[in-house]
């Protein structure tokens, strides 16, 4: 069988859950808790008065908690992923996994609840009181057949929705993606022959949607461990197995797939081989969805057929068919209406609205953040990518309107346009374009040196980076050092790194001359130059970059940020018409904010602030934003009048000159720029159409002092990214950590890619 390639190691896997704090959730707090004020507001005396306004409306729960918002996902652990039986604590990983994604796609809260029990009795009792909690309960990972009583039994007890995800949300996705595969291969619900191999959880809820949706029962077969389940059937039944059994000849997964249409995998990995899947019917539809490794790989498809129409539940594959692309939206409808339950209605309008979505024209941002694929509806692209911006304002209207026809809506929606306005503001755009931007590097690799080669950390990134598919890094050092690390440290994955040695390459002479010829008025004399070849890696490393044997290096991880600086502008001169600069990229709360120049410049002039603020505007567009820039300082707008603000008010007359096409306007401070309402209130005049996202900063020590202030107190700081060099060169904050390292070099390797296609 063909092995899928991981893009990844189980060390990155396990190193990303440890890191920092360990798992990947934390709860914060909405309100200030500060002041002594903040404290008796927040909780005694303060929280009586909403207590007691619940206590007489528990409708007010939703105006005064996080109840409306929240969603438990709740797993004992028995079917994780297709893994098995893992129990409870073991499901942990997936449960978080899953509350991320309810955030990061629909802004849900969400918290995970691992119970350690297999009897239904025990866990309904563990879930029925928790309703006063939650605005819905999302069931994951509980095999068949007691998930279905589990669900069976808390729907009815509880007064909110509780939807099994891997039963409901997999049937929708899977009805989406079959809606679209069988009208590309001219087929329709009435007479395709599907085989789902599979008869838990997944399969039995998409064998009943797709019959629900108009499928004849009979042209619909389902295999399990046991082989095909026809009427009759005995061995390893139950009943709601029993309620799909076809009265069939057939007995086997083989014999089920010969002349069949389509086929459903919601069981393990390779229970389905190239030979069964030859004997289908022409244009087969394959839908292989076991987790985390399909039934058979698309790779194995095409060995034999090359006109099916291949998906899995993997986002490494084209057609990702996978519930991701349902529960966040579903919940997000269902919640928006206060929904008292998930019902049919609802699921199909979900299915009809994401295979809906996939025939619309694709716009340019999302074809961008998959550069390389063309997302044109086709056998290739028969479902929504996860990363598609649209799903928040498509998918959720359509389960929130299905909720109010049939009557379970608690709080109709009346306006619909502004709902799907409000929709479109709730996620944050920043996670969409740093994904384009590594999607981006993946479709143009290229061979970026890591220049401390010597270093695990940078080996491990090296690893990661080649894993990742940014392209070929090549790591300087010596061999035997390197390979003696690669066992110490028992890094599996180093087979066939590319490994140069400084002091024996070959190219060691053009080197020393490319760099005596830059550097001979300045004190240097021809030895010095082919010593620093020989002896400093960066010089080494930038001199690879220049005479083209490389695209890209990174760097820093063992010296500073100036030494390697000043390293790389012995072999490099500033791009034509560029300043160089350092950006940081912060994303906190939602919020994406660019600040400059964050590490070159100790008291840029005028004209050096106003290049900044043209290069970031630049930056922000390629990263999706459209750039709101403000030229801060101590001041606003000429109050209290300083003569240290006047290089600011300059820089902003400098801006007016140029005639740029982007917004911008200063000086004023950091609370201004980032506050609307206080701007708008106490500067109505100023420029910026919003709150700004490009924050130019006086000096450096303002701006690197905030770099790293927000970086310790909290939120993401991606860089400082280097700018404006003749030829890519990032350097990391000494003593980066192995995802630092990978996210400078895949920057360093995009420098070197075209940012518009
Ligand atoms: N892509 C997606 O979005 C999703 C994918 N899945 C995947 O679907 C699979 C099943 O999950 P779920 O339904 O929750 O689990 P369940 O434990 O409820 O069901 C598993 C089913 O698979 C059957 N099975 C196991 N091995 C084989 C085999 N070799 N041949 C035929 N049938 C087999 C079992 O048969 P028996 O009844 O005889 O034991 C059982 O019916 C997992 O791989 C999971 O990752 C699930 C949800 C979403
Ligand atoms: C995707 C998912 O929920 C599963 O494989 O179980
Ligand atoms: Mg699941």
């Amino acid at each position: 069988m063909t092995a899928i390639k991981p893009t990844f190691t189980e060390e990155d896997a396990l190193s990303f859950h440890m890191q920092g704090r360990p798992g990947k959730i934390e709860i914060i707090s909405t309100k200030p808790l500060t002041t002594q004020r903040d404290l008796s507001l927040a909780y005694s005396p303060g929280v009586a008065w909403p207590c007691l306004r619940i206590a007489k409306d528990p409708n007010a729960a939703y105006d005064y908690t996080s109840k409306g918002n929240l969603v438990a996902v709740i797993s004992n652990g028995t079917a994780v992923l297709g893994l098995g039986d893992l129990g409870a604590l073991a499901s942990k990983p997936v449960m978080e996994g899953k509350c991320v994604l309810f955030k990061r796609f629909a802004d849900i809260d969400s918290i995970d609840l691992e119970i350690d029990t297999k009897e239904v009795d025990a866990f309904v009792n563990s879930v029925r009181y928790l309703a006063p909690s939650f605005g819905g309960i999302n069931l994951e990972d509980i095999k068949a057949p007691e998930c279905f009583i589990i669900e069976q039994q808390l729907r009815e007890l509880m007064n909110i929705p509780v939807f099994h995800d891997d039963q409901h949300g997999t049937a929708i996705i899977t009805a989406a993606g079959l809606i679209n595969a069988m009208h590309l291969t001219g087929r329709d619900m009435k007479t395709t022959k599907l085989v789902i191999n599979g008869a838990g959880a997944a399969a039995i809820a998409c064998a009943e949607l797709v019959k629900a949706m108009g499928m004849p029962s009979d042209h619909v077969i389902l295999c399990d461990t046991k082989g095909v389940i026809y009427t009759g059937r005995t061995e390893g039944m139950n009943q709601w197995k029993s309620a799909h059994a076809t009265p069939t000849e057939k007995r086997t997964l083989a014999e089920a797939l010969n002349g069949a249409d389509a086929f459903v995998g919601l069981s393990v990995k390779d229970a389905v081989t190239p030979e069964m899947v030859r004997e289908m019917a022409a244009k087969p539809i394959i839908f292989a969805m076991a987790n985390p490794d399909p039934e058979i790989t698309p790779e194995e498809v095409r060995s034999v057929r090359d006109d099916a129409i291949v998906a899995t539940g993997r986002s490494d594959y084209p057609n990702q068919v996978n519930n991701v692309l349902g529960f966040p939206y579903i919940f997000r409808g269902a919640l928006d209406v206060r929904a008292s339950t998930i019902n049919e209605t609802m699921k199909i309008a979900a299915a009809r609205a994401l295979a809906e979505l996939a025939r619309q024209d694709v716009p340019d941002e999302v074809d961008a953040a998959y550069s390389g694929r063309r997302l044109r509806f086709g056998p290739e692209y028969i479902i929504p990518v996860p990363f598609d911006p649209r799903l928040i304002s498509h998918v959720p209207p359509a389960v929130a309107r299905a909720a109010m026809d049939s009557g379970v809506a608690r709080r109709p929606i009346i306006d619909m346009e502004s709902y799907v306005a409000s929709l479109k503001g709730r996620l944050d755009p920043s996670a969409g374009s740093l994904h384009m931007i590594f999607d981006r590097v993946q479709h143009n690799p290229k061979r970026v040196v890591f220049a401390e080669g010597e270093e695990e950390k940078v080996i491990r990134a090296a690893i990661a980076f080649r894993a990742a598919g940014y392209g070929t890094p090549v790591l300087i050092g010596r061999t035997e050092r390197i390979e003696e690390t690669i066992r110490q440290s028992s890094l599996t994955d180093a087979v066939g790194l590319e490994v140069v040695n400084a002091r024996v390459s070959p190219h060691n002479k053009l080197y020393a001359d490319r760099l005596y010829a830059r550097l001979q008025r300045q004190g240097f004399l021809q030895r010095d130059a082919l010593r620093m070849v020989n002896q400093d890696r960066n010089i080494f490393a930038a001199c690879m970059v220049a005479e083209g044997h490389a695209d890209a290096m990174v760097t820093g991880v063992t010296r500073s940020f100036y030494v390697c600086l000043d390293d790389a502008m012995k072999v490099f001169d500033a791009r034509e018409g560029q300043t160089l600069m350092a950006v940081s990229i912060l994303i906190a709360r939602g919020r994406t904010v660019l600040i400059a120049d964050t590490s070159v410049h100790e008291l840029p002039t005028s004209d050096q602030l106003a290049d900044f603020a043209v290069q970031c505007a630049s930056i922000a567009r390629h990263l999706g934003h459209e750039p709101r820039v403000a030229l801060l300082s101590f001041s606003n707008f000429g109050h209290p009048p300083r003569e240290k603000a006047e290089r600011i008010r300059e820089a902003v007359h400098i801006l007016d000159d140029r005639k740029v096409d982007f917004e911008y306007d200063g000086e004023m401070q950091a609370n201004v720029a980032l506050n609307y309402a206080l701007m708008k209130e106490l500067y109505p005049f100023c420029r910026l159409g919003g709150p700004a996202n490009v924050l130019i900063m006086p000096a450096l020590h303002s701006a690197n002092i905030v770099a790293k202030l927000m970086q310790e107190l909290g939120g993401t700081a991606i860089g400082p990214i280097l700018v404006g060099l003749e030829k890519p060169v990032q350097i990391v904050q000494t003593g980066a950590t192995v995802n630092e390292i990978v996210t400078a070099a895949a920057f360093a390797a995009l420098a070197t890619t075209p940012l518009s296609r």
